[in-house]
């Protein structure tokens, strides 16, 4: 059987930490069910554009076309935030989730049991947690044109970004979370902020249109600031949320608090060809960089998805997800998911806490 070809791109700040921790555990994983996988890396983000001059290699872009799957880190840094916008790492993660058409994010905020009493929220409320966030990541607001900042007659500045959606764009994203829902819990709620946006009012009226088609799945609308009021108020009335990119960033990080810390939500970037970039939803932490303090759980739970959802070895991610559930139930945290009593370890001995419950 031909070795599936898995790209990995570490980026920034804690990027490359908890990606060494994420390949050790795809290594093990390979190694102990047998999977044919081949590794290669590349550049992304502050680290392309030191190395490059650009963010996003054109070498770089090649070699994720040429991948079954993709494994990101984290890109950014404060020390290019003064570069002009193109140059900057963001602009690199923009320009592959772009390029390579992965419209699909898929966000899963699951509690893991022995997590309950480190979510900021009372453990009754987050008890049993398990919703999934379906966000549209190739169009909105983060991809609209035009955009930039002008001087106006008056001598003011004037700074302006564009919110659009196609219905097409909205239909695809659509499917995918009707689909979700009816894989799972069967209620779909959209959020949206269809009072005030009318780009927003057409994602409405679309949601409203595709839900002939899926008579199982129960829609709901929200308004986003009463979404976001919702999710710390009582989480679990929710199955899958479906919204658009900027929304369901913000989202994400908030539903990721639910589950104990940023650093528990892991991700999955889908392309209609079947494509996928795994990465977690934090950032490149640049306050822990370097410091072995950064959680690898949401790297390491975001390989599994990787496994499950482009390469087909869903024992192997079920075996990962176990795993996590096992040191967790152990009692060993990082720093972000400790609680009273807990003694704290580092991002590597996460990692090989999880790589010895996998054998
Ligand atoms: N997907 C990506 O590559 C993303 C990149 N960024 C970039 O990352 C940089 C920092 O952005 P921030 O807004 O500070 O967001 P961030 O997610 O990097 O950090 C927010 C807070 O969460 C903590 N945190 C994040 N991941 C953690 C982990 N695995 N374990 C423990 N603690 C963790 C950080 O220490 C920090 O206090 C910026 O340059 C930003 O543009 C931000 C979000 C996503
Ligand atoms: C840095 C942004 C481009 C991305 C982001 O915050 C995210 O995808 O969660
Ligand atoms: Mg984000």
């Amino acid at each position: 059987m031909q070795a599936k070809r898995v790209l990995t791109l570490a980026g920034d700040g804690i990027g490359p930490e908890i990606m060494q921790q994420g390949i050790r555990v795809l290594e093990t994983v390979a190694a102990k069910f047998n999977l044919s996988i081949k590794m290669e890396s590349a550049l992304i983000g502050g680290a392309a554009v030191d190395a490059e001059g650009q963010p996003l290699p054109a070498s770089t872009l090649a070699a994720a076309k040429e991948s079954d799957a993709i494994l990101l880190g984290a890109v950014g840094g404060t020390q290019w935030d003064t570069l002009p916008r193109p140059q900057r790492p963001e602009q690199g993660l923009l320009g592959i989730r772009s390029q390579l058409e992965l419209f699909a994010n898929l966000r899963p905020a699951l509690l893991f049991e022995p997590l309950a009493s480190a979510s900021t929220l009372k453990p009754e409320v987050v008890a049993g947690l398990d919703l999934l966030i379906v966000r549209e990541l190739t169009g909105g607001i983060y991809f609209g044109q035009p955009r930039g900042v002008e001087t106006l007659d008056s001598g003011e500045r004037e700074g302006f970004n564009t919110y659009r959606y196609r219905e097409s764009e909205i239909k695809r994203i659509g499917h995918v979370a009707f689909q979700a829902a009816q894989r799972r819990g069967k209620k779909l709620c959209s959020v949206d902020k269809a009072n005030v946006l009318e780009v927003t009012g057409l994602w409405r009226e679309v949601m409203n249109e595709l839900a002939a088609e899926y008579p199982e799945v129960e829609l709901t609308h929200m308004y986003v600031d009463n979404a976001a009021m919702q999710l710390v108020r009582a989480p679990k009335q929710f199955d899958v949320i479906v919204t658009g990119n900027m929304f369901g960033d913000i989202l994400s990080d908030e539903a990721a608090m639910l589950t104990g810390s940023i650093g528990m939500l892991p991700s999955a970037s889908l392309a209609a060809s079947g494509l996928g970039m795994y990465e977690p939803c934090h950032g490149s932490a640049p306050d822990i960089a370097g410091q072995d303090k950064a959680n690898p759980l949401a790297m390491i739970l975001s390989v599994a998805m990787m496994l499950r959802h482009s390469l087909q070895y869903p024992e192997a991610a079920a075996a990962i997800e176990q795993a996590v559930a096992d040191v967790l139930t152990q009692g060993l945290r990082t720093a972000d998911i400790a609680h009273e009593g807990n003694s704290i370890i580092g991002t590597q001995a996460m990692g090989e806490a999880v790589i010895k419950a996998l054998n």
